[in-house]
């Protein structure tokens, strides 16, 4: 008979907690939590986030009569580590504490690894983070700024945008490997990745100022204009920052992070929710036209994804700027839980050795 092993994970995003149990490949409780813009922001550290989250997640599984004795294994998203190949990765002690002080910055996920191994130590079970987002497979080319001090980075969510590129390439009879994709997750922070053969030869860095605008981030802005309102002595850093990420995008120039609310005021007749909203589909659709010329228009598929792409009308504008770049295959929400899951199964069954992080 086959064993089965019950794994649990934990998906903290800029907008959202998702929680899910699998029994192997069986989900048998799925459920995402959204946190409003104003729930997030009176946290001034992510790591503030810690119980708010944790609380979260037990309740949840307590609601949904799920025994939490009964899990063998523990599973967050990963965080702003330092950047390192795909993979499953054990949560250890150097991963703990890169985590908590955000070798990379500050994000959500940097609390998945933490929440993962505070719910498996009291169990005695292993936890493990999987693709986190700073999987870098970017081209030397993608890494050249224009300013010699800074390079480019892979920010961005490489679990999920690997997870359904995989999902295309298998409706169009490929392998992942063997095909070329341009794939934007729009979530909470908006990614656009061109994969080749298999790898992000580049994407935008989601979290810092780089590629569209999102629901909570600025995306990239023009320098000179930046560069000023930094000087200008209105700003400390800390505000500066937040602006870029928590406070940038739909939250600044419409009060909410959540898409679902900007459609609502669009269909109530607000003009300037209509001209935000469509603005971001066109950020979205330019930097899928940029990961084109990237793959030199040798394009197999251009895959939508994320929450944002359950919304059919906001999907339509971007349809009809890159439909001429290829098939556009849509994955609303995300395949990341899943992900996640077989991330752990694959060591638990032994296919695979867990990865150190050092
Ligand atoms: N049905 C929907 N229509 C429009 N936007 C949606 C819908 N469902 C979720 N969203 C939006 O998607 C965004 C969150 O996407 P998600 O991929 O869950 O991101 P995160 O992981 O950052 O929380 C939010 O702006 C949310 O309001
Ligand atoms: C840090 C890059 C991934 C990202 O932006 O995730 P969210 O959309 O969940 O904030």
């Amino acid at each position: 008979m086959t064993k089965v092993f019950r794994i649990l994970t934990i998906n903290p995003g800029s907008t959202s907690t998702k929680i899910a149990v699998f029994d192997n490949e069986k989900s048998i409780l799925e459920t995402t939590l959204r946190h409003s813009a104003q729930e997030i922001n009176k946290y001034e550290r992510i790591y503030d986030q810690y119980e708010f989250r944790k609380q979260v997640i037990l309740d949840t599984l307590n609601d949904n009569g799920i025994n939490i004795t009964k899990i063998n294994a523990v599973v967050g998203r990963g965080g702003l580590l330092k950047p390192i190949e795909g993979g499953t990765y054990k949560v250890s002690e150097k991963m703990l504490s890169d985590l908590e002080v955000g070798v990379l910055g500050e994000h959500a996920s940097n609390l998945g690894g933490i929440l993962a191994n505070e719910i498996a130590k009291q169990l005695d079970i292993p936890s493990f983070i999987v693709d986190p987002v700073v999987v870098d497979e970017m081209d030397d080319i993608a890494r050249i700024s224009g300013m010699p001090e800074i390079e480019r980075k892979s920010i961005f969510h490489a679990l999920n945008q690997k997870a359904v590129a995989r999902c295309a390439a298998s409706e169009l009879g490929k392998k992942y490997e063997g095909g070329n994709f341009i794939v934007a997750h729009m979530g909470g922070g908006v990614s656009v990745g061109a994969h080749r053969k298999g790898k992000v030869v580049d994407v935008n860095n989601a979290l810092d100022g780089e590629g569209p605008f999102s629901p909570e981030r600025s995306g990239g802005l023009p320098v000179g204009d930046l560069a000023k309102l930094c000087f200008s002595g209105k700003y400390t850093i800390d505000e500066i920052k937040k602006r870029i990420k928590g406070k940038g995008g739909l939250v600044a120039y419409l009060g909410t992070n959540d898409g679902r609310e900007v459609g609502k005021m669009i269909e109530e007749g607000d003009k300037k929710a209509e001209l935000i909203y469509k603005a971001m589909a066109y950020q979205i659709a330019k930097e899928i036209g940029s990961c084109a010329a990237v793959l030199k228009g040798e394009v197999d598929a251009v895959v939508l994804t994320g929450g944002i792409a359950y919304d059919k009308t906001f999907v339509k504008w971007i349809k009809d700027r890159v439909a001429f770049i290829g098939e556009v295959i849509v994955y609303p929400g995300e395949e990341e839980m899943i992900a996640l899951a077989q991330g752990a199964l694959r060591v638990l069954r032994g296919e695979e050795e867990a990865k150190e992080y050092i």
